[in-house]
């Protein structure tokens, strides 16, 4: 136990004692609150913040490394109190409390009163602002001491590439650090034949980069001068939480980060280039393409659930937070990878059913009301989202459709002025196996009005498996069976095996071989990794 007398010299951050800092550490990695604390409050650089966030890899805690750093530069303990207090973080107050003067305990015993909807008396605020000097007054003094190396101006990606030498090593990140001439030469000096699309972030350009084409987001504020900075702090949080997410999650419904640029004239991010660009744009059959017909889109709602159930699965669930079909990507074999993780944030721990979040961002026609005004943020915003992509995927229509009755494609779905059979888009020709009604049934159950109602994303996918299933059983039934039949008249059809419900399967072999000098075949069902088998059938001959 610390004594009362050396609580009252212990004035810095490094002082902290290792209890104190170690339950402090524990509470600010949930969530990754340091990552608000470090990059918003104490202006740390995006490169080491990104750095930081490597620590849990390291067996360390981003916390810890964040206070390590900042320490350094003699902050001290009420700083942090102060920064907290704007954070509105009671919890971690509490414990930094024994370390601060007496009279800024009020503070969070008004901060407890009041949670979430602060308002201050005339005294509080003057008690506010006394603690926001110290801030002040310890970065004047920093400075002074030429400790605080121009830390306002490397809060934006856009800044630090003013700085590289603030660089972290690409080889700690895991992602390889792209200089921006490569991507200038790999985009013919981002010639504009080459833009893929445009988001609110920045223009997608295809390029060849080390002999590979790539999809190259180049990162830029569009709007006027006095949104730039809010922009810019937008794109740097979105860009880290791109860099951390995309970067930690390999899977192969996820979109690919080849790399990333800081240090040139803009930050770039190089992605896995898919060629047949997003799931809306197909379904709009932009660029004169061909409509998809029902077993592609099956295969893509499939794929994309599987995508989604990794990530909700991880061992600290991952909510995409930005489900719709533009973010839905394309490749060859029409592969549906998850791309765009800018707004993708860590779930609640298992006893949660969500987090509460200051703020709601987004795409509007894709998020639940729980979401939208209760700020409840759950695995469930993310099959909400689906659902309203599976309708998307089934009707061919827009997710929001301004010369619609209803504007808002779910609310179409569910208030039908028409039924809901004849809702089905038309372009993608004859529906035999009636996946239409498969992914409307779905759909309906992701949008259920309350969260708890929905399903997690595994069931979703287990129920799109169950459909594929009886489509490839029904498919082998017609296609396969009557070809031997005709080869060979079959006696029995046994089933050897009860379905796995892995429900990862995918791939279909028949093995014909010798049994009992009868020729009999098997017909396996294997998963991804050829590994498992998942389905047995034994045809035996007469
Ligand atoms: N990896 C990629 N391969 C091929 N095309 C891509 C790739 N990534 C993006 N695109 C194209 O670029 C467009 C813009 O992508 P971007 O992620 O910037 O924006 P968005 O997701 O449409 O919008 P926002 O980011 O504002 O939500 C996409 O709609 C798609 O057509």
């Amino acid at each position: 136990m610390i004594s009362n007398l050396n609580l009252n010299k212990i004035t810095y951050i490094y002082e902290l004692p290792y209890a104190e800092r170690k339950e402090f550490c524990s509470i600010m990695d949930m969530n990754d609150k340091w990552e608000e604390l470090g990059g918003y409050y104490m202006k740390i650089d995006t490169a080491t913040i990104f750095k930081l966030s490597k620590a849990p890899m390291r067996n360390h805690s981003s916390t810890d490394e964040l206070l390590t750093l900042w320490g350094e530069q003699n902050h001290t303990i009420l700083e942090l109190f102060s920064i907290l207090n704007t954070m509105q973080h009671y919890r971690a107050m509490i414990i930094l409390k024994p370390f601060v003067d007496h009279k800024y305990h009020k503070l969070i015993n008004q901060g407890a009163k009041s949670f979430g909807y602060l308002v201050k008396s005339e005294t509080d605020d003057s008690l506010n602002n006394e603690v926001d000097n110290v801030i002040k007054l310890n970065t004047d003094n920093n400075e002074r001491r030429g400790n605080n190396i121009e830390r306002e101006d490397l809060n934006t990606l856009g800044k630090i590439n003013e700085h590289p030498s603030i660089m972290f090593s690409s080889a700690e990140a895991c992602t390889p650090l792209i200089t921006y001439n490569e991507l200038e030469q790999a985009t013919n000096y981002w010639n504009k034949e080459n833009i893929l699309g445009k988001g609110g972030f920045g223009v997608v350009f295809k390029g060849i980069w080390r002999s590979t084409t790539v999809a190259i987001k180049r990162l830029e504020a569009q709007k006027g001068a006095e949104q730039q900075f809010n922009i810019l702090e937008a794109q740097r949080q979105q860009s880290l939480r791109e860099l951390k997410y995309l970067n930690s999650c390999r899977h192969d419904n996820i979109l690919s980060l080849y790399g990333f640029s800081i240090g040139g004239e803009k930050p770039c991010l190089v992605y896995q280039y898919m060629i047949n660009g997003s799931l809306e744009d197909r379904l709009q059959c932009r660029q004169g393409t061909e409509p998809l017909t029902w077993n592609f889109r099956f295969k893509i709602a499939t794929g994309s659930a599987r995508g989604l159930q990794f990530l909700h699965g991880m061992d600290k669930p991952l909510i995409h937070g930005d489900i719709k079909s533009a973010n839905i990507l394309l490749d060859q074999n029409f592969e549906p990878r998850i791309g765009d993780f800018g707004l993708a944030r860590e779930g609640p721990l298992q006893e949660y059913t969500h987090v509460k979040v200051s703020h709601v961002h987004g795409t509007r026609p894709y998020l639940p009301d729980e979401f939208l005004r209760g700020k409840k943020f759950s695995t469930k915003v993310d099959t909400y989202s689906f659902g309203v992509v599976l309708f998307e995927i089934a009707t061919g229509q827009r997710a929001y459709d301004n010369l619609r009755n209803h504007k808002f494609l779910k609310d179409h779905v569910e208030n039908n002025d028409c039924p809901i059979s004849d809702m089905a888009d038309v372009k993608a020709g004859p529906d035999e196996n009636n996946l239409y009604a498969s992914l409307m049934t779905i759909g309906k159950n992701c949008v259920s009005y309350k969260a708890k109602d929905r399903p997690e994303m595994e069931q979703v996918l287990r129920k799109l498996d169950c459909v594929m299933l009886q489509e490839k059983q029904s498919t082998i039934r017609h296609s396969c069976l009557p070809t031997f039949q005709n080869e060979m008249p079959i006696r029995k059809l046994s089933i050897l095996s009860e379905p796995y419900h892995s429900q990862q399967w995918q791939n279909v072999r028949i093995t014909p071989f010798l049994y009992q000098e009868a020729l009999t075949f098997l017909l396996f069902l294997f998963d991804k990794t050829d590994n498992n088998v998942m389905y047995v059938w034994n045809y035996i001959n007469e």
